[in-house]
């Protein structure tokens, strides 16, 4: 992770850290700083009543106080969530979802290489086949991270078929995972999700899946959220990746969507590099976010 974090807590608490003594203004910056972060109003104010009591308990003055409350506050609510990826299945099958431009393609290749660097062997399915630059992209992708490709056969393939045909080289292969990248835009969104439970079916005539890692663009925030509910709803999401936190000043939302979906964070994304994407440490993000 980058030293100085955009999302990162740290310039907007100073003021608040840095006073002599706990007054009302703290509450009120604390309060306004969790706003802007993106923690949603809930959390916010759940936070700040929490901070609260525990600084009327200790009997404390010191902000500095306020400052590791907060810490450990944010810590123990990240922590709620199991962020260890599912991947014991072999193959293990793992559905990428998510609407278009959050970083999907992108996490995909960055994916492939993490696992690579675990020494897992690693295909890729293009199984989104409605634009052929979606395909290239994702060749190219793959081609970095030094991982095979199934693609369609011609554009506008059954995107079930392409991800069958993945799991089924993976199989003949053995190839440890299998990575599918699906579409993210149709004509309605009864389609998008029709098109997504077909691809489910028929993967698991063959294997298990092991993850459906839906992508959340961080800078978009709450508003991304709810572009993406019908995956939540009805896709059989097991874990999120957030994306572009690198350009996100919403430190917060990391938080609030864990909360808000009752999904654990299993990747975090933090650049358009190959290796810009790590796994997900609470303990470290609290550190990071609050300073
Ligand atoms: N800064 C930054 N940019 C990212 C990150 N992940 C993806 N991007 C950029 O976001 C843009 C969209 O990424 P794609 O991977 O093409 O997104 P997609 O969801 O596959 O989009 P479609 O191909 O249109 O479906 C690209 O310019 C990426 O370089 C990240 O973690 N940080």
């Amino acid at each position: 992770m980058a030293e100085r974090a955009s999302w990162s807590l740290g310039s907007a608490l100073r003021g608040i850290f840095g006073a002599k003594t706990i007054d009302d203004d703290t509450w009120d910056d604390l309060e306004a700083a969790l706003i802007t972060a993106d923690f949603g109003p809930g959390v916010t104010e759940e936070i700040v009543e929490q901070i609260k009591a525990q600084v009327e308990r200790y009997r404390t003055t010191d902000p500095r106080d306020v400052q590791r409350m907060l810490r450990e506050v944010v810590e123990e609510r990240l922590a709620k969530y199991d962020p260890t990826l599912r991947l014991t299945e072999r193959p293990a099958v793992v559905l990428v979802v998510g609407v278009n431009g959050v970083g999907k393609t992108t996490t995909i290749g960055k994916f492939a290489r993490f696992l690579r660097s675990y020494d897992r062997s690693v295909v890729v399915g293009a199984a989104d086949t409605f634009r052929a630059a979606a395909v290239d992209q994702l060749a190219t992708w793959a081609e970095r991270a030094g991982v095979g490709i199934v693609r369609p056969e011609r554009e506008g393939q059954d995107p079930a078929s392409v991800a069958f045909q993945t799991v089924e080289q993976a199989k003949r292969d053995g190839t440890e995972i299998v990575v599918i990248d699906t579409a993210g835009r149709l004509h309605t969104k009864g389609g998008l999700m029709d098109e997504l439970g077909k691809i489910r079916r028929v993967v698991e005539k063959q294997a298990p899946i092991s993850e459906v890692l839906l992508v959340l663009d961080a800078t978009t925030g709450q508003n991304g959220l709810a572009q993406a509910e019908a995956f939540i709803e009805h896709g059989g999401v097991t874990g999120l990746v957030l994306t572009k936190l690198d350009g996100s000043a919403k430190g917060g939302f990391v938080l609030a969507v864990q909360e808000k979906t009752g999904l654990p964070i299993k990747l975090i994304g933090q650049g358009e590099g190959i290796a810009d994407l790590t796994g997900f440490t609470p303990h470290v993000f609290a550190q990071k976010l609050v300073g």
